[in-house]
């Protein structure tokens, strides 16, 4: 991982999955230091020599249980995510003070299906995500992560046309 000073920090690179169950999408709340409680999709770090959809199947097994398949790639978004706002300097001269940024990714957005329609996901990592739960892309639940609330504001759509 990067050091604090920003020193030494470079991208990373990430796969997120929209898993399409008929005319819904696969959500979960994140309980993590980054985008914490809002509701992401299923996915996590590209490992070393890993292709996208490798890492889309072993990120979705470890984190839900569920077995998918025919993997599409959708698009990719470059997500510089602030650590808390600026802190601005107390003293009279207040100025703002240059925080780097929380955590950098290269997001890869997938989507799949289900190897098996009747599987049902589990909540593989419970200290990382409060639970999986199926949405329609009208009825998104909020606040979500905000890389997925940039790419839900720019009108994009991950069902197939
Ligand atoms: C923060 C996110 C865009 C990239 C990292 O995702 P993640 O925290 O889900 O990573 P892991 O699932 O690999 O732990
Ligand atoms: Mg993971
Ligand atoms: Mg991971
Ligand atoms: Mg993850």
């Amino acid at each position: 991982s990067s050091s604090s000073s920003g020193r030494g920090a470079v991208p990373r690179v990430a796969v997120v999955v929209f898993v399409i169950k008929y005319n819904t999408v696969l959500l979960g709340k994140r309980l993590s230091s980054i985008g914490h409680s809002t509701f992401a999709l299923p996915g996590g770090h590209l490992e070393f020599g890993e292709s996208f959809e490798e890492c889309a199947a072993r990120e979705v097994k470890e984190e839900t249980g569920l077995d998918i398949e025919k993997m599409e790639f959708l698009t990719v978004t470059n997500n510089v995510i602030p650590a808390a706002a600026a802190a601005a300097d107390s003293s009279s001269n207040s100025k703002t003070v240059l925080v780097p940024p929380a955590a950098h990714y290269v997001t890869i957005f997938v989507r799949a299906v289900l190897k098996e329609e009747t599987q049902m996901p589990q909540n593989m990592e419970p200290t990382k995500c409060d639970g999986w739960d199926w949405y329609e892309w009208e009825h998104l639940p909020q606040p979500l992560f905000r890389p997925l609330e940039v790419m839900v504001q720019s009108g994009f759509n991950p069902f197939p046309a």
